[in-house]
């Protein structure tokens, strides 16, 4: 049993890559399932969780982009990409009888609800966990800047943003083994020193929001029940 949690409503923004898990495509049901039972012991913990999930495991439209394709159409591709995560992670939550809507952004009736921000709110007070798909419905955009926004408009008290690695450092620890990592920062000096965790996007309108990001592993079973108990291993971005 998780010791007492410090929040109470919190928005976690899961890797899509980190979905795939060693398959280099796609998706890996247990590493969703995983996920899905760090979500079920949050909600065991009586904290309410909207949650965003990424579509680097499966299409990103820049990689359209990049070979002359038109990166709009790219961008839906990506969008829809998150829609398959969002459900993947769904259907691992209801396997655990946690009680899951998923929310698009992109209307597609047959398959989930429209987001409105009303229902988001009315499925989060009835203790379901609100999946947010389809990033922010709109081209040029990540879904970090979704999680900042959904973030904003639930009214999350932080993002946890659970990605490949521990938190935020220096320089991109995969790619240098010197880079060093921070406890605490704020928001400014994230986008000052360029830290490329997050896109500027998303980290300028959890500041103008006064949202904390928490940076965390998504790889680290349990991990994300520890931080909102206010232990774990992260790096906590705030305005202050
Ligand atoms: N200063 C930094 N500190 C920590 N990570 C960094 C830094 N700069 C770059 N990164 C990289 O940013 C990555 C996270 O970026 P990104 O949001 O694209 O991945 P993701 O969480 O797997 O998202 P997606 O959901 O799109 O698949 C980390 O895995 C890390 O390699
Ligand atoms: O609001 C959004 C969110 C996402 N996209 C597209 O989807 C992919 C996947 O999202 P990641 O955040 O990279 O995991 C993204 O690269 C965009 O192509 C979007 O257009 N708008």
């Amino acid at each position: 049993m998780s010791s007492k949690p410090i929040y109470k409503r919190v928005l976690l923004k899961a890797s899509g890559e980190a979905l795939m898990g060693s398959q280099g495509f796609g998706i890996d049901v247990a590493v969703a399932d995983r996920i899905a039972s760090d979500i079920a012991r949050a909600r065991s913990m009586g904290v309410e969780v909207g949650v965003v999930v990424g579509g680097g495991n499966i299409f990103r439209g820049v990689a359209v982009a990049s070979k002359g394709g038109d990166r709009v159409t790219g961008d839906h591709m990506g969008m829809l990409g998150t829609v398959i995560n969002a459900l993947a992670l769904a259907t691992s939550l209801r396997k655990l009888d946690v009680d899951t809507v998923v929310l698009s952004a992109i209307a597609m009736p047959e398959i989930c609800e429209s987001f409105s921000q009303r229902g988001a709110l009315h499925h989060l007070s009835q203790g379901r966990v609100v999946i947010f798909a389809g990033g922010t419905g709109n081209p040029f955009f990540t879904t970090d800047s979704a999680a900042a926004l959904r973030a904003a408009e639930i009214g999350a008290e932080a993002i946890f943003k659970g990605t490949q690695v521990d938190g935020i450092y220096s320089a991109d620890p995969k790619k240098d083994p010197l880079a060093t990592r921070f406890d605490k920062l704020t928001h400014s000096e994230v986008l000052d020193k360029g830290l490329a965790v997050m896109d500027v996007a998303a980290v300028a309108l959890a500041r103008e929001n006064a949202i904390p990001i928490i940076v965390f592993s998504i790889h680290e079973a349990g991990g994300f029940c520890d931080i909102l108990s206010g232990a774990g291993r992260m790096t906590i971005v705030t305005d202050h």
